[in-house]
């Protein structure tokens, strides 16, 4: 029995203009989702994933013979999406390994809120793989483990997938990814994280989809894609000058131009404001958006308290920038 765990992320510049070939910036954060694998002696998948409903659940797929849909009467697309990553981190760790018709039992539990903009989705891929790879005898470096995990979210949506959250969340820290060149970023300021979640979730696949519209029907929403890429490169020269105001400026620009795109929402919008008026640094939405969460920097507890009395904000937590990606955790 083998487990690893991957953290989470927040975008601190550039998602969406990301899947353009735009830089962005996500940094790891300390939220984690652990993947446990146990070798069957059969050739079927069963999950255990409390995490994915309010009640959790267990199914069982997969195995020659048997019919490939899970046995739970609740086909969501929830479950679906979850049986598509799973599968494809399981099918991953098979083909490093050059094994075939390997079954496993598969528990997942994870910190990081589903849907919300944090990269629950390339976390458990990513821990999936380390996991599943260790279980069949092999080590598989981080970088090649982020590369596998992108393919596995490339296929899951749909073919709309960056490298930001596999690369981020299997090399921990902030990292720097614009198409396929993904890099570390060393020495980055602390970065005071506060995190507000609407407890609602977006349509990743839906979210990109109407960026992409929008980008191919009007010459300014394809400029302000590019624009987006501008604060990025500003950004990262704010990061290496340490400087956390100008850091935070150029996440309350980034937030409007989402905005203009289309990707927000009133609870996002709420939380930004009540982030702002708290004298945040800056506030953001982070991920696909639609709902989810916003990324706010303050040194003070002054943001966390508004965001605790902000109506439609479900949760506020700060989070400490996680240096360590993937993690073998047994
Ligand atoms: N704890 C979990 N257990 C099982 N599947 C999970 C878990 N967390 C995330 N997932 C999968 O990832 C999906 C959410 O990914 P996505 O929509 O990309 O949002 P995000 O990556 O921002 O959280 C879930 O619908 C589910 O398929
Ligand atoms: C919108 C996008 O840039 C980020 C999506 O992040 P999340 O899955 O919502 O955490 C898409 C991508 O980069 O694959
Ligand atoms: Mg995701």
């Amino acid at each position: 029995m083998t487990t690893s765990s991957a953290p989470g992320k927040v975008y601190l510049f550039g998602e969406h203009a990301v899947v353009y070939g735009e830089p962005a910036v996500p940094c790891a954060i300390e939220r984690r989702a652990r993947v446990t694998v146990e070798r069957r002696e059969d050739e079927r998948l069963r999950v255990r994933a409390n995490d994915l409903t309010l009640d959790g659940f267990t199914v069982t797929w997969g195995g020659s013979g048997t019919d490939p849909r899970p046995d739970v009467d609740v086909p969501t697309p929830l479950v679906e999406a979850a049986m598509g990553y799973i599968d494809g981190a399981i099918e991953q760790a098979l083909d490093a390994a050059g094994e075939d018709g390997i079954g496993f039992d598969i528990t997942v539990e994870s910190d990081i809120p589903l849907g919300a903009g944090l990269g629950s989705s390339a976390a458990v891929v990513v821990a999936g793989i380390d996991a599943a790879a260790r279980e069949l005898g092999v080590e598989l470096d981080a970088g090649t483990i982020a590369d596998r995990a992108y393919r596995v979210e490339y296929d899951v949506q749909d073919g709309q997938a960056s490298r930001a959250d596999t690369f981020c969340s299997a090399m921990g820290g902030a990292v720097r990814v614009q198409g396929d060149d993904c890099q570390r970023i060393e020495d980055v300021p602390t970065l005071p994280f506060v995190i507000g979640y609407d407890g609602n979730t977006g349509d990743t696949g839906k979210l990109v989809a109407g960026v992409r519209e929008l980008k191919e029907a009007y010459g300014f929403a394809a400029d302000t894609v590019e624009s987006i890429g501008d604060i990025v490169r500003s950004g990262e020269i704010a990061l290496d000058d340490g400087d956390v105001e100008e850091i935070g400026r150029l996440m309350n620009f980034n937030h409007g131009l989402l905005s203009a795109l289309g990707v927000s929402a009133r609870s996002l919008d709420t939380m930004v404001w009540a982030a702002r008026e708290a004298d945040a640094l800056g506030a953001k939405l982070t991920g696909s958006g639609g709902g989810g969460c916003i990324v706010a920097l303050d040194r003070t507890e002054q943001t966390h308290t508004a965001l605790e009395y902000t109506p439609g904000c479900e949760d506020a937590f700060r989070a400490e920038l996680d240096t360590e990606g993937v993690r073998r955790e047994r």
